[in-house]
């Protein structure tokens, strides 16, 4: 149980007479779930993210479950007097992590995100992606139960802000939950589990955009490796899955999932290759005789 993390009647205020930024916030963060949190500028945020990353308290109400978490602020303490790879490796010690696994993560995540040149590189030295690339690996690299990302996606390039969503898809498929904020409305468009929107210090559900758009579906048809299942992530963005002849597998995928849904499965590890992607057909109406 300790691994769902619930806020009841959570709020939040600075000072004793400051203003309350939240105020009877309920939310269940539920293993393998990815969570969206929006809201305009200093609506608080940032605040409850700091909350589910229990790096705050709330003023009253309860916060129950102590998941694993690994956090990324919005403001990465850069000036740190590390270079990349040790700093990874000492945050992967203090995850609970061995040195050596600790060193080897840091070594597999700085690849993965495309910074494995400037591992040597005192971190007051690392450019502003550079330095983002640090904070969201310190993120990843024990495998967090619950990963709580305040604008992770600033100031990464390209191709890191795409292995970034691909963590995400890992993690959530690995069980992890994951909890985000991101100014880009296309961020992970379509993955959210539920989205919910900071609104006068409340929060409120937004389903209306979470729910596929009725009709508009793609049909992915994939094939794994000899014996392989079908990743468990692709599993659960798709309405619905079947076999087909010699191990292929046919999904149908609302269209706005359908990019998360062929990123999850060319990521997977070993890859799965995509045989045809196509708008699926009509429905055909039913026939009463
Ligand atoms: N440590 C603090 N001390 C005092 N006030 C704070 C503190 N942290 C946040 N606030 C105030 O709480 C309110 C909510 O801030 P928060 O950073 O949580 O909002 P946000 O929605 O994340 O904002 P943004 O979108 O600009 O990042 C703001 O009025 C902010 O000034």
């Amino acid at each position: 149980m300790h691994r769902h993390l619930r806020l009841t009647a959570v709020g939040r205020r600075y000072g004793v007479r400051g203003p309350w930024v939240l105020r009877g916030v309920d939310l269940a963060i539920v293993p393998g779930t990815l969570t969206r949190i929006e809201g305009a500028n200093g609506t608080g945020k940032s605040t409850l993210l700091r909350l589910l990353a229990r790096l705050d308290a709330p003023t009253e109400g309860r916060i129950t479950g102590r998941p694993r978490t690994a956090y990324v602020p919005e403001r990465f303490p850069s000036a740190l007097p590390f270079t990349a790879a040790g700093y990874l490796t000492r945050l992967g010690t203090v995850h609970g992590l061995s040195r050596a696994s600790a060193a080897r993560a840091a070594g597999v995540w700085l690849e993965r995100f495309g910074a494995a040149g400037y591992a040597g590189t005192p971190m007051a030295r690392l450019s502003k992606g550079g330095s983002q690339k640090v904070a969201v690996a310190q993120a990843l690299l024990a495998d967090p139960e619950l990963l709580v990302l305040d604008e992770a996606w600033t100031g990464l390039d390209a191709a890191a802000r795409a292995e970034l969503e691909r963590a995400v898809a890992e993690r959530t498929a690995a069980g992890g939950a994951v909890v985000f904020v991101d100014h880009d409305p296309r961020r992970l468009a379509g993955a959210p589990d539920a989205t919910y929107i900071v609104v006068d210090g409340g929060l409120e559900r937004r389903t209306a955009v979470d729910a596929p758009a009725a009709g508009a579906c793609a049909v992915v048809v994939a094939r794994g490796p000899a014996g392989a299942r079908l990743p468990a992530e692709a599993a659960r963005l798709a309405v619905s899955a079947e076999e087909t002849a010699h191990g292929g597998h046919r999904l149908t995928v609302p269209a706005a999932r359908s990019d998360v849904l062929l990123r999850t499965l060319l990521t997977a590890r070993p890859p799965w290759h995509v045989v045809s992607v196509a708008p699926a057909p009509p429905s055909i109406p039913e026939t009463r005789p």
